[in-house]
């Protein structure tokens, strides 16, 4: 049986043999297998093949990365301590607003989220925890399941996407990311905050197919969550679809 092809792009890392490889985390991998896709990663290449990838894949899934958006992208100063991607940058963006246009299923995780964002024009908080008023929204110290744990609290917006295919009002989620939505773009709308008001989900309304961003990480885990597997099966079923709809032609 055939399956939908859901494309995953890549980051690009200097590894310490001094080499660059192209790298998607294992736990993204696992995800789109879950919701019944066959990943095909993405390098980081910039936009020179979009049309021929576009054309190839029924769902796109934008990771998580250590890596920030450079902030060029969104008017700000880049910081000292910022690591950057430019090559995933230039990949993902350009990428996520052709494959939005072409109604091909979006689902975006941490980086990804910030890179819809981004990509249709919003801005970012580069360091929430040094704002008032404002959580820590970094991971804690400790071994890996304390990192992924549950960390706050988020409050699902009425008679949204995410609070229909959950069916609760509230859930939490970890949190691993210092940066986060700032002025969400034009035409996308709030799906889920956390207690401090910072946006943690969200997509661009009125689009063809399916899209989502989510500020935490329902990869990790993801079969022992309700809340992932409610967004997963619903990236799954959208991919689905457009495999469907390509094959017939
Ligand atoms: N660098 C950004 C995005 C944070 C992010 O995506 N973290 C992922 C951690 C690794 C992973 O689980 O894939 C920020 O700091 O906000």
């Amino acid at each position: 049986m055939s399956l939908p092809i859901i494309g995953i792009p890549c980051c690009r890392w200097k590894l310490e043999s001094g080499h660059f490889y192209h790298l998607v985390g294992e736990k993204y991998i696992a995800a789109v297998v879950g919701a019944g896709g066959l990943p095909l990663l993405i390098p980081a290449l910039g936009s020179i093949h979009a049309e021929h990838i576009l054309a190839q894949v029924d769902g796109l899934l934008f990771t998580g990365s250590q890596s920030n958006i450079e902030p060029h992208h969104y008017g700000s100063p880049t910081l000292a301590e910022d690591f950057n991607d430019a090559e995933r940058d230039a990949t993902t963006l350009p990428l996520m607003r052709a494959a939005i246009a072409a109604g091909i299923p979006v689902l975006g995780l941490c980086r990804g989220a910030q890179e819809m964002n981004v990509a249709f024009g919003g801005t970012l908080h580069q360091q929430i925890q040094t704002l008032p008023n404002m959580l820590d929204h970094r991971e804690p110290d400790g071994d890996i399941a304390t990192m992924y744990g549950p960390a706050h609290e988020i409050t699902l917006t009425p008679d949204g996407l995410l609070r229909q295919l959950y069916g609760h009002d509230r859930a939490w989620v970890n949190s691993l990311h210092q940066q986060g939505v700032k002025q969400l773009a034009a035409g996308l709308i709030s799906e889920a905050t956390a207690p401090d008001g910072l946006i943690e989900a969200f997509r661009l309304a009125d689009t063809a197919a399916f899209n989502l961003a989510v500020q935490w990480h329902p990869e990790w885990q993801f079969q022992d969550n309700p809340l992932s597997i409610a967004i997963f099966n619903a990236f799954g079923a959208a991919c689905l679809a457009h495999y469907q709809q390509r094959i017939q032609g």
